[in-house]
């Protein structure tokens, strides 16, 4: 049994305009399409998901923060903070969740400044360049982690 039973998703920054631009690379979903994808997931599983997207780090943090009290889990696509902050993978491994890393895109093939992932060593599940649909197997894999945690 899962309990809290909530999961966080966190989107970085510019993630507010998926879908408006770079469809080859991003495809044609919308934020809001994401989050549909992760709640529908999550409630197969009987969570829910409190959904935040910001374009500043400091707000993350403290989502990061404040997740520590009431959710499960964390699935975060970080965008561009994925390759820079070391504040942002500092939060992650200060609360004591397991945490799902996503890209839409597959970032190890594509600038070289996008191989590097701050968050790879603090997520125990990492699913890159699988498209939107990539929150959802986040979902599940996070899940069978958490549900582990919770067997002990
Ligand atoms: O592939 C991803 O999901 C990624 O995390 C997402 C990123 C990203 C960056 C900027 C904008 C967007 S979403 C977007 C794309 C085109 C136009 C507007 C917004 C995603 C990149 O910073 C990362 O390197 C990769």
């Amino acid at each position: 049994m899962i309990t809290p039973r909530r999961l966080l998703l966190v989107n970085g920054p510019n993630l507010n305009l998926l879908g408006t631009r770079q469809p080859e690379i991003y495809g044609r979903d919308t934020l809001a399409d994401v989050e549909r994808v992760t709640t529908a997931a999550a409630e197969r599983h009987g969570l829910e998901v409190r959904a935040i997207q910001s374009n500043h780090e400091g707000v993350l943090i403290d989502a990061i923060h404040a997740a520590r009290l009431d959710c499960a889990g964390i699935v975060i696509n970080a965008g561009g903070l994925t390759h820079t902050s070391v504040a942002l993978r500092d939060a992650l491994a200060s609360v004591d969740l397991p945490v799902a890393e996503v890209h839409i895109s597959n970032i190890k093939e594509r600038e070289a400044f996008r191989h590097f992932s701050y968050i790879e060593e603090v997520a125990a599940v990492h699913v890159i360049g699988e498209g939107v649909p990539g929150y959802a197997r986040a979902v599940d894999l996070l899940v069978e982690v958490v549900s582990g945690r919770a067997d002990g």
